[in-house]
């Protein structure tokens, strides 16, 4: 009879890693020291009516929404643990204007790290499932004063990329360019144990997750699509669709990286000066490395989401992601589209 095999902590995980030369000593403390904030953050989330936590903060942040009082907590719970590591140069964050170097008189090391503390926060209050995503970058050698110009690296160049969802159990999803893997939080232990090893998304898919009270404001493509996924067996797609919208991509995410599917927020007309809602360098770039290294794929619409080169740390972007045989169908009704149009 085999001994039952022990769990694989989140640290044994990294520090294998590390021993296999797939990542640094820093970057693995990083991923730890995140995980440890993560671990706050799930208590503070936990505590729900009972901490004081829920409800907004009466601020507002650089993108003009409002914030919720657990936006601002996990944001500080995030750099205040960030600052000590030694590990990272500069954290960039969703409720920062700009980027915040670290300290001087802090050590200060190669990475250069992006939050959204918490993504989709406007379940909190309804006791939904929310969510912390995170990305790391290097710092380019050399830099005497960390900037936000130094974070605008594509998605390709991530060296590790993951999320952490508040749900039912807390997990992180974690993908350091070798599979995503899924670590659940052993609450009695304080720890993450590895509790899925490579995820793998189905090619193909019978559920897409959107957000159709838009629907009147997409383009014209992106209406073709929806369309013909509606209509469902009769229609030219010859098979019926289900649909989920959470409105918490981590979430949306990870149901998708479970049984497959497709996320879409596209661009649409409300506010034509906004790309699209998503925001790039903290949502759309992780999830797509968890999502390309799990064999989904992800895309603007029109291009791969990953080799978009940043021009702001807040820039907004159209995101198709999931399935890969269903992604590369959307994209298909935008880039025909583009050839009859001209
Ligand atoms: O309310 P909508 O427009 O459907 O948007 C939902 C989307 O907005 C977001 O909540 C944005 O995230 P934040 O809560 O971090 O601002 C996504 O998680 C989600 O996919
Ligand atoms: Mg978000
Ligand atoms: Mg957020």
């Amino acid at each position: 009879m085999t001994a039952p095999s022990s769990p694989v902590s989140l640290t044994r995980y990294l520090l294998e890693e590390q021993r296999q030369d797939r990542i640094s000593a820093d970057l693995r403390l990083l991923i730890e020291v995140v995980a440890r904030a993560c671990k706050s953050i799930s208590v503070a989330v936990g505590k729900g009516a009972l901490g004081g936590v829920l409800g907004d903060a009466g601020t507002g942040n650089v993108q003009g929404e409002a914030q919720k009082k657990l936006d601002v907590l996990s944001n500080e719970i995030l750099l205040e643990a960030n600052a000590w590591g030694g590990h990272l140069a500069a954290c960039a964050s969703e409720e920062m204007d700009h980027c915040q170097p670290i300290p001087d008189a802090y050590p200060r090391g190669n990475y250069l790290l992006l939050f959204d503390p918490l993504d989709g926060s406007s379940n909190i209050d309804v006791n939904v499932s929310v969510g912390t995503i995170f990305s790391v970058l290097r710092c380019p050698d050399d830099v005497p004063q960390v900037g936000d110009e130094h974070f605008l690296q594509p998605g390709t160049a991530q060296v590790a990329a993951g999320y952490c969802i508040y749900g039912p159990s807390t997990m992180m999803v974690l993908t350091i360019g070798h599979g995503t893997h899924a670590f659940t939080l052993d609450r009695e232990q304080g720890s993450f144990v590895l509790t899925q090893k490579h995820m793998r998304v189905p090619e193909q898919t019978k559920e897409f997750a959107i957000n159709m009270s838009n629907q009147r404001h997409w383009e014209a493509p992106m209406q073709a699509y929806v369309t013909d996924l509606l209509a469902g067996k009769e229609g030219p797609r010859g098979k019926d669709f289900n649909m989920r919208w959470i409105a918490s991509m981590v979430a949306d995410v990870h149901r998708i990286l479970t049984r497959g599917g497709i996320f879409i927020y596209p661009w649409d007309r409300k506010d034509p000066s906004k790309a699209g809602k998503l925001r790039l360098m903290y949502e759309a770039n992780p999830m797509s490395f968890l999502i390309e290294q799990a064999g989904g794929a992800s895309s603007n619409g029109r291009q791969r989401m990953m080799e978009i080169v940043p021009s702001q740390l807040h820039q907004r972007v159209p995101v198709f992601l999931g399935s890969k045989d269903e992604v590369e169908t959307a994209v298909r009704y935008h880039l025909d589209h583009d050839r009859h149009a001209g």
